[in-house]
């Protein structure tokens, strides 16, 4: 036999190429199916530390996409798919205009929680006051108001002007999908490890045929997977790529099974090539993006989205519980597949049941990060800026681009070094 080589986001960096435009004027809207598009390319994972209803709202807002997870019964999570639909859809609507002269300490002094700056009515900045943390997000109210004057906020819409919402499926659960279906969500996820099994394919081709939400099916990670998933289930409208490199999975320790999300990102790029299909049904990247550099190397490889979990787990808006340490405050993240997340899925969903008898997810905590807004943010300015060296006008011109493979000494010189911070 022979050794595949894999490629992670660690092993590469982005060749710099001519660029014909600041970053600043680069367009990141990319696809998260073959109908929806995104102003800022990000999808949160349905997980039940990330995506609910206020994340999944609050990211349609800026633009991105949330994915209401699963662990939870389908009648409840059908109620907080139409959540997000009765919600306002622009981000203005819910805070209080304040004249741009006014003095920031006479601002925070408010009740209010949201301010938005105002001039010319055209909203130039943001500033959030976030509950009883608003000293920890104080801090970067400059920042955060720097960053938001310079992204063009455009929400997710459908066509009844409604904040688009995905929400996350087993691919054996007709029933669930068809009520989120009629609740009016606008993608299903598929949310399992292992879709390139042929029972979960033939499942999801029957759920395929019964509901008129697009589908992302996933997780993926090799050619023959992607294939076999296209030519088994009919109208594919995207592919989730990526096996255990997610922060809070062990699927690779403890199954010793991995693709890591890169090489699947390739993966699904090279048999969309062979099928004809390339730039036809997106490809999501999952897992391990830790930030806009890595998300900018997924899309050269070929995605037209990311999604990520760890990074918004850290925000207000996840549903992860709060917990104060010392000075610090944290944030509860845990995998799908770890042992909390897989008792409240089967207390809460009887149809839901063990395949397998091993945890491939971890419980922890991460330092709170502030709001979605402001991780939102820096992730769609990386991101310009990232595409900018990369040479690219827009995503597509991104997959033009080149990665390079560094060397594991290469790659300590390229982090920072020799300086305490
Ligand atoms: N993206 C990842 O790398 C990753 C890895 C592990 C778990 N998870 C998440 O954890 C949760 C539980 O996932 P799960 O798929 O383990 O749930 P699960 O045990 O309910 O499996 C669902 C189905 O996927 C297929 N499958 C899963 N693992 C398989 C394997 N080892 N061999 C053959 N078929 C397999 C089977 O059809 C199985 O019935 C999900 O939310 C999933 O997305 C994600």
């Amino acid at each position: 036999m022979s050794i595949e080589e894999f490629i992670t986001f660690n092993d590469v960096v982005i060749v710099p190429g001519r660029s014909p435009i600041e970053p600043s004027k680069v367009n990141i809207s990319g696809k998260i199916t073959k109908n929806i598009t995104l102003t800022i390319p990000v999808v949160s994972s349905p997980m039940d530390t990330v995506t609910d209803w206020k994340m999944a709202t609050t990211l349609a807002r800026l633009g991105a996409i949330g994915i209401i997870h699963r662990n939870m019964s389908k009648e409840e999570q059908a109620l907080q798919v139409s959540k997000v639909k009765d919600q306002k859809p622009y981000l203005w609507e819910e805070v209080q205009k304040v004249d741009p002269d006014s003095k920031i300490e006479d601002v925070l002094s408010k009740e209010q929680d949201n301010f938005a700056v105002v001039i010319n009515k055209e909203i130039k900045a943001i500033i959030l006051k976030i509950g009883a943390d608003y000293s920890l997000h104080s801090k970067k109210i400059d920042y955060l108001s720097k960053l938001l004057s310079m992204i063009n906020l455009t929400p997710t819409l459908d066509e009844n002007n409604k904040l688009r919402v995905g929400a996350g499926i087993s691919p054996f659960d007709l029933e669930r999908a068809k009520i989120l279906d009629k609740a009016g969500a606008d993608v299903l996820v598929v949310d399992v490890a292992h879709l390139h099994n042929d029972n979960a394919l033939s499942s999801l081709a029957k759920i395929a045929k019964n509901v008129s939400a697009e589908i992302v099916a996933g997780n993926l990670g090799t050619i023959d997977g992607v294939k076999d998933t296209i030519s088994k289930v009919e109208n594919v409208s995207g592919l989730r790529m990526g096996i255990s490199s997610g922060s809070i999975c062990l699927t690779g320790e403890v199954a010793g099974a991995s693709v890591p999300t890169l090489t699947a990102t390739i993966n699904a790029r090279k048999a969309l090539e062979e099928l004809g299909l390339f730039g036809k049904i997106p490809i999501i990247a999952d897992g391990g993006i830790k930030n806009a550099g890595d998300a900018a190397k997924a899309i050269i490889a070929g995605a037209n989205s990311i999604m990520v979990g760890r990074y918004l787990a850290c925000t207000e808006e996840s549903p992860g519980i709060k917990i104060r340490i010392g000075d610090k405050v944290y944030k509860q993240y845990r995998g799908m597949a770890s042992r909390g997340a897989m008792e409240k899925r089967y207390a809460e969903d009887r149809y839901s049941k063990p395949s397998k008898a091993i945890e491939e997810g971890v419980e922890g905590l991460v330092e709170y990060c502030g709001s979605a807004i402001n991780a939102i943010s820096e992730m769609a300015l990386g991101l310009q800026a990232s595409l900018g060296y990369a040479g690219a006008r827009n995503i597509e011109e991104a997959w033009n681009g080149r990665l390079a493979k560094i060397t594991s000494m290469g790659a300590k010189e390229v982090g920072i070094h020799d300086i305490e911070v």
